[in-house]
C-alpha cells in the first residue's frame, strides 16, 4: 500500500484496429495523493483520455492495475460493472462540457447527485444550496443551464462531482470551452478542492496558461510518460470558504 489515493501500475491499453494493434496506453505509472493537483498533458492522440478511462474505472486495461485507496480495484479482465456504486463514492469526473440536465435548475442538477445516492430531497437541495454559494454560484440556484454563461456551467458541472466527496477527481480538458479567464477560475478552483477538501484532482489539459497551479505535471507521448516537472513553489490562489461537507 503507498497510501496514494490513486495508483495506476503499468497501466497498459491496446486497442485491434483492421490488422494492427494501436497501443493507446503503453505501461504508465501514475500516484496521486490526497491534497495533490497533477497534469497530463502531451499531442492529441498521445493516450490522456484514455489514461483516464482506466484509471476512472471505465474501461480496464489490457495489462496493469489500478489500486485506489488501498484497495486494487481495476486489471485486464475486471469486470467494471459491479464497481457501479465504489465509483460513484470514490471517483467525481468532469468533462470537456458540462453535460447538465436542460430542464432542471443549477441547484437541481447538483442535488441529483445526491437524491440518486439516497439523500432525501430537502437535505439534498439544502447542500447542493451551500455547495454552488461556495463555488460563487449562488445567484445561479435556480436558473437553468441555459441562462448560465460556459464557465458557470462548468462550475455547476464540478459542484455536481463533488457532491458525493469522491477522493479523487478526474477532469479531462475541462477548461476547453472557456475562454482564458473562465478557464483560469475553473483551474483555481480545482486547486482549492485539492487544498482545502484534501482530494486527488488529475486534470488533463491543453491550457499552459494554468500550469503554474499543478503540484505536477506529466508529459504524455505515445502512449507514454515522457516527460514529469514538479513545481516547488506553485500559486496557491486564496481557498474558498472551507466547502460543505456532505449530507
Ligand atoms: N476505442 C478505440 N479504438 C481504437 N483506437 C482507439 C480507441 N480509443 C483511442 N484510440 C486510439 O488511441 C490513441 C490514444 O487516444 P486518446 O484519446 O487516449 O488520446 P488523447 O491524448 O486523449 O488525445 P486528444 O488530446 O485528441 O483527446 C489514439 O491513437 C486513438 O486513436
Amino acid at each position: 500500500m503507498t497510501g496514494a489515493i490513486l495508483d495506476v501500475h503499468g497501466a497498459t491499453r491496446h486497442y485491434v484496429s483492421g490488422d494492427s494493434i494501436v497501443k493507446a496506453l503503453d505501461g504508465v505509472s501514475l500516484e496521486a495523493h490526497g491534497g495533490e493537483l497533477v497534469g497530463i498533458v502531451g499531442p492529441s492522440g498521445s493516450g490522456k483520455s484514455t489514461f483516464l478511462l482506466i484509471a476512472g474505472l471505465l474501461e480496464p486495461p489490457t495489462a496493469g492495475d489500478v489500486t485506489i485507496r488501498g484497495q486494487k480495484v481495476s486489471e485486464p479482465g475486471a469486470n467494471l460493472d459491479r464497481l457501479r456504486d465504489f465509483r460513484r463514492h470514490a471517483i467525481g469526473f468532469v468533462f470537456q462540457k458540462a453535460n447538465l440536465i436542460p430542464f432542471l435548475t443549477a441547484g437541481e442538477n447538483v442535488a441529483l447527485a445526491l437524491e440518486i445516492d439516497d439523500v432525501a430531497a430537502r437535505p439534498a437541495r439544502a447542500y447542493a444550496t451551500d455547495l454552488l454559494i461556495n463555488l460563487g454560484l449562488g445567484h445561479r440556484i435556480d436558473n437553468p443551464p441555459a441562462r448560465l454563461s460556459g464557465g458557470e456551467q462548468q462550475r455547476v458541472a464540478i459542484a455536481r462531482a463533488l457532491a458525493n466527496d469522491p477522493p479523487l477527481i478526474l477532469a479531462d480538458e475541462p477548461t476547453a470551452a472557456l475562454d482564458s479567464h473562465r478557464g483560469r477560475q475553473v483551474m483555481e478552483l480545482f486547486r482549492q478542492i485539492a487544498d482545502v477538501r484534501q482530494a486527488a484532482v488529475v486534470v488533463v489539459t491543453h491550457d499552459p496558461r494554468s500550469l503554474d497551479l499543478f503540484d505536477r505535471i506529466y508529459e504524455f507521448a505515445d502512449g507514454r510518460i515522457v516527460g514529469e516537472e514538479r513545481s516547488a513553489d506553485k500559486v496557491r490562489p486564496e481557498a474558498v470558504g472551507l466547502l460543505p461537507q456532505r449530507p
